[in-house]
Protein backbone atom coordinates (compact mmCIF):
# COMPACT_ATOMS: atom_id res chain seq x y z
CA UNK A 1 0.00 0.00 0.00
CA UNK A 2 1.03 3.59 -0.64
CA UNK A 3 1.36 5.51 2.20
CA UNK A 4 0.51 8.68 1.84
CA UNK A 5 0.44 12.55 4.04
CA UNK A 6 -2.34 14.52 3.95
CA UNK A 7 -2.46 18.43 6.11
CA UNK A 8 -5.53 17.57 8.92
CA UNK A 9 -5.82 21.56 9.44
CA UNK A 10 -5.27 24.98 7.74
CA UNK A 11 -5.38 26.36 4.44
CA UNK A 12 -3.74 22.97 3.06
CA UNK A 13 -6.32 20.85 4.62
CA UNK A 14 -9.81 21.37 2.20
CA UNK A 15 -7.90 21.40 -1.12
CA UNK A 16 -5.93 19.06 -0.69
CA UNK A 17 -8.41 16.57 0.47
CA UNK A 18 -10.85 18.02 -2.21
CA UNK A 19 -7.97 17.32 -5.14
CA UNK A 20 -7.39 13.74 -3.67
CA UNK A 21 -11.23 13.19 -3.91
CA UNK A 22 -11.32 14.35 -7.33
CA UNK A 23 -8.35 12.17 -8.03
CA UNK A 24 -10.84 9.04 -7.20
CA UNK A 25 -9.46 8.38 -4.04
CA UNK A 26 -11.75 8.29 -0.97
CA UNK A 27 -11.38 10.95 1.71
CA UNK A 28 -12.25 10.95 5.69
CA UNK A 29 -15.65 12.10 6.58
CA UNK A 30 -15.01 13.60 9.54
CA UNK A 31 -11.71 15.60 10.89
CA UNK A 32 -11.25 13.22 13.81
CA UNK A 33 -10.46 10.52 11.18
CA UNK A 34 -6.18 10.36 11.37
CA UNK A 35 -5.94 7.12 9.10
CA UNK A 36 -8.24 6.13 6.29
CA UNK A 37 -7.24 2.98 4.27
CA UNK A 38 -8.77 2.95 0.84
CA UNK A 39 -8.25 -0.72 -0.10
CA UNK A 40 -9.54 -0.20 -3.78
CA UNK A 41 -7.03 2.11 -4.64
CA UNK A 42 -3.96 0.51 -1.86
CA UNK A 43 -3.68 3.78 -0.70
CA UNK A 44 -3.38 4.67 3.35
CA UNK A 45 -3.84 8.15 4.10
CA UNK A 46 -2.41 9.93 7.22
CA UNK A 47 -3.75 13.46 8.45
CA UNK A 48 -1.03 15.14 10.02
CA UNK A 49 -0.16 18.78 11.19
CA UNK A 50 1.32 20.48 7.90
CA UNK A 51 3.95 21.01 9.47
CA UNK A 52 5.04 17.69 10.55
CA UNK A 53 3.99 15.98 7.04
CA UNK A 54 8.25 16.82 5.46
CA UNK A 55 9.68 15.35 9.04
CA UNK A 56 7.22 11.70 8.74
CA UNK A 57 8.01 11.88 4.84
CA UNK A 58 11.81 12.55 5.50
CA UNK A 59 11.71 9.58 7.69
CA UNK A 60 10.77 7.01 4.87
CA UNK A 61 7.96 5.76 7.14
CA UNK A 62 5.45 7.42 4.88
CA UNK A 63 6.20 7.24 0.90
CA UNK A 64 5.02 10.76 0.34
CA UNK A 65 3.07 14.19 1.55
CA UNK A 66 1.44 17.15 0.33
CA UNK A 67 2.89 20.37 2.26
CA UNK A 68 3.43 23.53 1.58
CA UNK A 69 6.87 24.83 0.28
CA UNK A 70 7.59 27.05 3.06
CA UNK A 71 7.00 24.53 5.23
CA UNK A 72 8.92 21.72 3.69
CA UNK A 73 11.92 24.23 3.43
CA UNK A 74 11.24 25.32 6.96
CA UNK A 75 11.66 22.36 8.30
CA UNK A 76 15.03 21.25 6.77
CA UNK A 77 13.65 17.79 6.10
CA UNK A 78 15.51 15.93 4.16
CA UNK A 79 12.77 15.66 1.38
CA UNK A 80 11.85 17.15 -1.86
CA UNK A 81 9.42 18.78 -4.20
CA UNK A 82 8.02 16.28 -6.59
CA UNK A 83 4.82 17.85 -7.85
CA UNK A 84 3.37 21.62 -7.65
CA UNK A 85 -0.41 21.33 -6.88
CA UNK A 86 -1.42 25.12 -7.46
CA UNK A 87 -3.12 25.89 -4.19
CA UNK A 88 -2.57 27.11 -1.28
CA UNK A 89 -0.52 29.88 -3.22
CA UNK A 90 1.29 32.28 -1.08
CA UNK A 91 5.10 34.44 -1.05
CA UNK A 92 6.92 35.14 2.38
CA UNK A 93 8.06 38.26 3.45
CA UNK A 94 9.62 40.50 5.68
CA UNK A 95 7.04 43.17 7.05
CA UNK A 96 7.50 45.95 9.49
CA UNK A 97 5.56 49.78 10.31
CA UNK A 98 6.57 52.38 8.16
CA UNK A 99 9.38 54.17 8.46
CA UNK A 100 11.05 51.07 10.55
CA UNK A 101 13.92 50.21 7.72
CA UNK A 102 14.18 50.82 4.54
CA UNK A 103 15.02 47.75 3.70
CA UNK A 104 16.25 44.32 5.53
CA UNK A 105 19.71 45.13 5.01
CA UNK A 106 18.36 47.65 8.27
CA UNK A 107 17.38 44.67 10.53
CA UNK A 108 20.73 44.25 12.47
CA UNK A 109 19.76 44.49 16.05
CA UNK A 110 16.05 44.07 15.42
CA UNK A 111 13.95 41.40 16.67
CA UNK A 112 11.90 39.29 13.88
CA UNK A 113 9.00 37.57 15.24
CA UNK A 114 7.62 34.49 13.04
CA UNK A 115 6.42 31.06 12.77
CA UNK A 116 8.87 30.15 10.31
CA UNK A 117 12.37 30.41 12.15
CA UNK A 118 14.34 27.76 9.80
CA UNK A 119 13.60 30.30 6.53
CA UNK A 120 14.22 33.45 8.45
CA UNK A 121 17.52 32.15 10.26
CA UNK A 122 18.83 31.07 7.20
CA UNK A 123 17.80 34.09 4.86
CA UNK A 124 19.82 36.56 7.98
CA UNK A 125 22.58 34.17 7.35
CA UNK A 126 23.07 34.28 3.74
CA UNK A 127 22.28 37.78 3.91
CA UNK A 128 25.10 38.66 6.38
CA UNK A 129 22.37 40.47 9.26
CA UNK A 130 22.54 40.26 12.42
CA UNK A 131 19.29 40.23 14.05
CA UNK A 132 17.05 37.93 16.58
CA UNK A 133 14.58 35.58 15.78
CA UNK A 134 11.54 35.16 17.87
CA UNK A 135 9.05 31.91 17.64
CA UNK A 136 5.07 32.54 17.89
CA UNK A 137 3.01 30.25 16.71
CA UNK A 138 0.60 32.38 14.72
CA UNK A 139 -1.04 35.60 14.37
CA UNK A 140 2.43 36.92 14.20
CA UNK A 141 1.22 40.18 12.44
CA UNK A 142 0.32 41.48 15.97
CA UNK A 143 3.84 41.13 17.42
CA UNK A 144 4.78 44.49 16.31
CA UNK A 145 1.62 46.43 18.21
CA UNK A 146 2.24 44.40 21.01
CA UNK A 147 6.40 45.54 21.59
CA UNK A 148 7.87 41.71 20.70
CA UNK A 149 9.46 42.24 17.50
CA UNK A 150 10.02 45.31 15.16
CA UNK A 151 9.91 43.14 12.31
CA UNK A 152 7.38 40.09 11.34
CA UNK A 153 8.45 37.42 8.26
CA UNK A 154 5.00 35.68 7.41
CA UNK A 155 3.39 33.95 4.81
CA UNK A 156 1.42 36.55 2.65
CA UNK A 157 -1.28 36.23 0.31
CA UNK A 158 -4.01 39.24 -0.76
CA UNK A 159 -1.93 41.10 2.26
CA UNK A 160 -5.30 42.14 4.45
CA UNK A 161 -3.42 40.75 7.41
CA UNK A 162 -0.90 43.00 7.04
CA UNK A 163 -2.81 46.25 6.41
CA UNK A 164 -5.16 45.59 9.06
CA UNK A 165 -1.94 45.68 11.27
CA UNK A 166 -0.77 48.52 9.95
CA UNK A 167 2.18 47.19 8.69
CA UNK A 168 3.81 46.92 5.05
CA UNK A 169 5.99 44.33 3.24
CA UNK A 170 10.15 45.60 2.98
CA UNK A 171 12.32 43.72 0.71
CA UNK A 172 11.43 41.58 -1.73
CA UNK A 173 9.69 38.06 -0.94
CA UNK A 174 11.75 35.48 0.62
CA UNK A 175 10.36 32.88 -1.30
CA UNK A 176 6.94 31.59 -3.32
CA UNK A 177 5.31 28.86 -2.15
CA UNK A 178 2.42 26.62 -3.07
CA UNK A 179 0.99 23.23 -1.77
CA UNK A 180 3.46 20.65 -3.58
CA UNK A 181 3.89 16.87 -3.24
CA UNK A 182 7.12 16.00 -1.63
CA UNK A 183 9.04 12.48 -1.16
CA UNK A 184 12.42 11.20 0.80
CA UNK A 185 15.43 12.99 -1.20
CA UNK A 186 16.84 10.45 -3.82
CA UNK A 187 13.75 8.34 -2.84
CA UNK A 188 13.50 6.20 -6.47
CA UNK A 189 11.23 7.89 -8.83
CA UNK A 190 10.44 4.33 -10.74
CA UNK A 191 8.05 3.42 -8.09
CA UNK A 192 4.89 2.66 -10.14
CA UNK A 193 2.73 2.62 -7.26
CA UNK A 194 4.24 6.55 -6.87
CA UNK A 195 3.90 6.83 -10.40
CA UNK A 196 0.20 6.17 -10.49
CA UNK A 197 -0.76 8.26 -7.95
CA UNK A 198 0.99 11.43 -9.67
CA UNK A 199 -0.71 10.68 -12.82
CA UNK A 200 -3.97 11.10 -11.05
CA UNK A 201 -2.93 14.15 -9.34
CA UNK A 202 -1.45 15.71 -12.70
CA UNK A 203 -4.93 14.52 -14.05
CA UNK A 204 -6.89 16.78 -12.38
CA UNK A 205 -4.78 19.51 -12.61
CA UNK A 206 -5.53 19.24 -16.37
CA UNK A 207 -8.48 18.74 -16.01
CA UNK A 208 -9.06 21.78 -13.87
CA UNK A 209 -7.13 24.56 -16.01
CA UNK A 210 -8.46 23.18 -19.96
CA UNK A 211 -11.97 22.39 -21.23
CA UNK A 212 -13.13 20.97 -24.55
CA UNK A 213 -13.62 23.04 -27.13
CA UNK A 214 -15.52 22.03 -30.22
CA UNK A 215 -16.64 24.23 -33.07
CA UNK A 216 -17.37 24.03 -36.89
CA UNK A 217 -15.43 25.68 -39.51
CA UNK A 218 -15.40 26.08 -43.30
CA UNK A 219 -12.80 24.40 -44.63
CA UNK A 220 -10.58 27.29 -46.18
CA UNK A 221 -10.53 28.52 -42.29
CA UNK A 222 -9.17 25.48 -40.88
CA UNK A 223 -5.32 26.20 -41.01
CA UNK A 224 -6.40 29.47 -39.13
CA UNK A 225 -8.74 28.35 -36.82
CA UNK A 226 -6.70 25.37 -35.12
CA UNK A 227 -3.32 27.58 -34.89
CA UNK A 228 -5.74 29.26 -32.58
CA UNK A 229 -6.84 25.72 -30.67
CA UNK A 230 -3.61 23.91 -31.59
CA UNK A 231 -4.56 21.82 -28.36
CA UNK A 232 -2.11 19.70 -27.04
CA UNK A 233 -0.67 17.59 -29.37
CA UNK A 234 -3.07 18.19 -32.34
CA UNK A 235 -6.95 18.93 -33.06
CA UNK A 236 -9.26 16.00 -33.87
CA UNK A 237 -10.50 17.26 -37.21
CA UNK A 238 -13.93 15.95 -38.61
CA UNK A 239 -15.60 16.15 -42.10
CA UNK A 240 -19.42 16.88 -41.20
CA UNK A 241 -22.19 16.25 -43.78
CA UNK A 242 -22.50 19.89 -44.83
CA UNK A 243 -19.94 19.93 -48.00
CA UNK A 244 -16.95 22.53 -47.04
CA UNK A 245 -17.03 22.56 -43.31
CA UNK A 246 -15.70 20.35 -40.90
CA UNK A 247 -16.04 19.57 -37.03
CA UNK A 248 -12.43 20.55 -34.85
CA UNK A 249 -12.02 19.36 -31.15
CA UNK A 250 -9.27 20.60 -29.01
CA UNK A 251 -8.56 21.18 -25.81
CA UNK A 252 -8.20 24.48 -25.02
CA UNK A 253 -6.66 26.40 -21.33
CA UNK A 254 -9.92 27.42 -19.80
CA UNK A 255 -9.01 31.14 -18.78
CA UNK A 256 -8.37 31.80 -22.58
CA UNK A 257 -11.57 29.77 -23.67
CA UNK A 258 -13.83 33.25 -24.00
CA UNK A 259 -11.37 34.82 -26.15
CA UNK A 260 -10.74 31.70 -28.26
CA UNK A 261 -14.72 31.53 -28.95
CA UNK A 262 -14.19 35.22 -29.98
CA UNK A 263 -11.68 34.65 -31.97
CA UNK A 264 -12.98 31.41 -33.70
CA UNK A 265 -16.43 33.71 -34.49
CA UNK A 266 -14.94 36.70 -36.14
CA UNK A 267 -13.13 34.10 -38.24
CA UNK A 268 -16.58 32.00 -38.87
CA UNK A 269 -16.59 29.09 -37.10
CA UNK A 270 -19.97 28.62 -35.42
CA UNK A 271 -21.80 26.07 -32.94
CA UNK A 272 -18.49 27.02 -30.78
CA UNK A 273 -18.78 24.81 -27.46
CA UNK A 274 -17.10 24.65 -24.68
CA UNK A 275 -17.30 21.26 -22.23
CA UNK A 276 -15.69 20.56 -18.80
CA UNK A 277 -13.22 17.91 -18.31
CA UNK A 278 -14.02 15.90 -15.40
CA UNK A 279 -10.65 13.68 -15.57
CA UNK A 280 -7.64 12.82 -17.78
CA UNK A 281 -4.63 10.95 -18.62
CA UNK A 282 -1.93 12.85 -20.99
N1 LIG B 1 -3.82 33.01 3.58
C1 LIG B 1 -3.17 32.05 2.96
N2 LIG B 1 -3.25 31.93 1.62
C2 LIG B 1 -2.59 30.96 0.98
N3 LIG B 1 -1.82 30.05 1.58
C3 LIG B 1 -1.71 30.14 2.89
C4 LIG B 1 -2.38 31.13 3.65
N4 LIG B 1 -2.09 30.94 4.95
C5 LIG B 1 -1.29 29.87 5.00
N5 LIG B 1 -1.05 29.40 3.77
C6 LIG B 1 -0.22 28.26 3.40
O1 LIG B 1 -0.66 27.17 4.20
C7 LIG B 1 0.46 26.49 4.72
C8 LIG B 1 0.45 26.70 6.20
O2 LIG B 1 -0.20 25.64 6.77
P1 LIG B 1 -0.91 25.93 8.14
O3 LIG B 1 -1.54 24.70 8.57
O4 LIG B 1 -0.02 26.66 9.06
O5 LIG B 1 -2.02 26.87 7.57
P2 LIG B 1 -2.80 27.90 8.30
O6 LIG B 1 -3.92 28.26 7.41
O7 LIG B 1 -1.84 28.98 8.72
O8 LIG B 1 -3.32 27.05 9.55
P3 LIG B 1 -3.30 27.31 11.09
O9 LIG B 1 -4.67 27.78 11.36
O10 LIG B 1 -3.02 25.97 11.67
O11 LIG B 1 -2.23 28.33 11.34
C9 LIG B 1 1.70 27.14 4.15
O12 LIG B 1 2.14 26.43 3.01
C10 LIG B 1 1.22 28.52 3.77
O13 LIG B 1 1.95 29.10 2.71
O1 LIG C 1 -2.26 38.03 3.14
P1 LIG C 1 -3.49 37.41 3.69
O2 LIG C 1 -4.50 37.08 2.65
O3 LIG C 1 -4.07 38.21 4.82
O4 LIG C 1 -3.09 35.96 4.27
C1 LIG C 1 -1.98 35.77 5.09
C2 LIG C 1 -2.36 35.37 6.47
O5 LIG C 1 -2.98 34.06 6.43
C3 LIG C 1 -2.31 33.21 7.34
O6 LIG C 1 -2.81 33.36 8.61
P2 LIG C 1 -3.88 32.39 9.27
O7 LIG C 1 -5.25 32.88 9.00
O8 LIG C 1 -3.60 31.00 8.90
O9 LIG C 1 -3.56 32.60 10.80
P3 LIG C 1 -2.23 32.27 11.60
O10 LIG C 1 -1.37 33.49 11.49
O11 LIG C 1 -2.70 32.01 12.98
O12 LIG C 1 -1.60 31.09 10.96
C4 LIG C 1 -0.90 33.77 7.37
O13 LIG C 1 -0.20 33.35 8.54
C5 LIG C 1 -1.13 35.26 7.32
O14 LIG C 1 -1.38 35.77 8.60
MG1 LIG D 1 -1.54 29.91 9.81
Amino acid sequence: MLRIAVPNKGSLSGPASAMLHEAGYQQRKESKELVLVDPVNEVEFFYLRPRDIAIYVSSGKLDIGITGRDLLLDSGANAEEILQLGFARSTFRYATRPGTAAGPADFGGMTIATSYEGIVAKHLADQGIDASVVHLDGAVETAVELGVAQVIADVVETGTSLRNAGLEVIGEPILTSEAVVIRRTGAPDDDPKVQQFLRRLQGVLVARSYVMMDYDCRVEHLERAVSLTPGLESPTVSPLHHEGWVAVRAMVPAREAQRIMDDLYALGARAILTTEIHACRL
